[in-house]
């Protein structure tokens, strides 16, 4: 099924300038570093977030760039209530990141994985369309597109939608209902097909194969690879989607959007560049894949979004990398337990 690439009903006066905005899931891993984004370019920031996989902690430097207690609503994009504070507090912009972001638990748990993703996803757009809002920023990921031909690769994002996991299936229904509330109700998006997000602050436990493979070498365990690591994703710095996310709240909405490197990197070649930016050198053991059907290999054509956004990724990989190790050492040392998240914590626990 094709979608439309064009921008989709922009609207002409739309105001550019720094606005309210919601990030939904603006504590978890991407979330965090987009509000953080957006807070030092000027916007009025609030985050809701239920606190199933994001942390108080990973707005630290939110906190410090001005984000307050008031500012972080804890509610579940799944309820009618959690989707009240887009009726009350009007924001001109939604992004929405709150997602089940687990394909291996979506395998597992297809029915809460579509909860979240298809159930929660509609309830959001809806709120969005019932009270305003003028532009809605969405994450998508590379799983929409399933398993795509070599010679279609980097795939651009006009290419039929064919997710082949409940992961993919929930976040291609999230585009499918955007694309209804842009052509129904004339909400204004900006579908952001993210490649592999890697950087500090994710803490996937089963996925996010940078992260795995950086908190092996660091605690001192050995990293997995399944199958036999040839297999090829597009893996793009959590801070360029960051910045990527950042500009779309600024621009009118573009429809969907690749946002990656347009490289394919191997897994092996994920494993070599860890194992050089941390100095630990330990062989990785080789596992057979635990599910079958995999996608094998992923990269994202991103003229679109140099051309419609003006955005192109600032970070290669191996810096990325180096990045991440280097975080992921300060976090292991409590480093980013700052001082006014805790007042944060207090403020919303009692
Ligand atoms: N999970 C995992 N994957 C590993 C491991 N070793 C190698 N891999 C391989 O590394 C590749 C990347 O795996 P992940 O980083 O877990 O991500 P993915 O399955 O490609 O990503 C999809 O799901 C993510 C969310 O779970 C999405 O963020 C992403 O966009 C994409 O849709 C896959 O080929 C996987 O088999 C390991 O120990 N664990």
């Amino acid at each position: 099924m094709d979608l439309p690439v064009t921008a989709v009903g922009v609207d002409p006066a739309i105001d550019l300038t720094p606005r309210r905005v919601l990030v939904t899931g603006g504590a978890g891993f991407i979330g965090s570093h987009v509000v953080a984004r957006l807070m030092l370019m000027g916007s009025q920031v609030r985050v809701l977030d239920n606190f199933s996989t994001g942390r108080l902690e990973n707005l630290a430097d939110a906190v410090c760039g001005g984000l307050t207690d008031a500012d972080v609503v804890s509610g579940d994009i799944r309820t009618p209530e959690g989707v009240e504070v887009i009726h009350q507090w009007q924001p001109d912009v939604v992004v929405h990141l709150a997602a089940q972001a687990n394909a291996p638990v979506g395998r597992r748990s297809p029915l809460y994985d579509a909860d979240v993703n298809v159930f929660g996803t509609a309830n959001v757009l809806d709120a969005c369309a019932r009270s305003g809002v003028r532009l809605v920023v969405n994450a998508a990921g590379s799983a929409i597109f399933g398993s795509v031909p070599a010679h279609d690769l980097p795939v651009r994002e006009d290419h039929p939608i064919a997710p082949v996991d409940p992961y993919g299936i929930s976040k291609a229904a999230g585009v499918h209902y955007l694309d209804w509330y842009g052509r129904q109700h004339g909400l204004s998006y900006t579908s952001m097909v993210f490649g592999n997000v890697y950087g500090s602050r994710q803490e996937g436990g089963d996925y996010g194969v940078v992260s795995l493979m950086v908190d092996a070498l660091l605690g001192g365990r050995q990293a997995v690879i399944y199958d036999d690591g040839t297999q090829t994703r597009d893996f793009i710095h959590v801070s360029d989607v960051a910045e990527a996310v950042a500009v779309a709240c600024h621009h009118s909405g573009v429809g969907m959007v690749n946002i990656g490197s347009g490289q394919r990197t191997s897994i092996n070649d994920v494993y070599d560049t860890v194992r050089e930016a941390s100095g630990v050198d330990n062989t990785a053991r080789y596992e057979p894949l635990p599910w079958p059907g995999e996608v094998r290999n992923m990269a994202l054509d991103t003229r679109k979004a140099r051309e419609l956004l003006g955005w192109r990724p600032k970070l290669g990989f191996t810096e990325g990398v180096r990045m991440t190790v280097r975080d992921a050492r300060r976090w292991q040392a409590g480093s980013r337990i700052l001082s006014p998240v805790r007042a944060l914590d207090q403020a919303l626990t009692h």
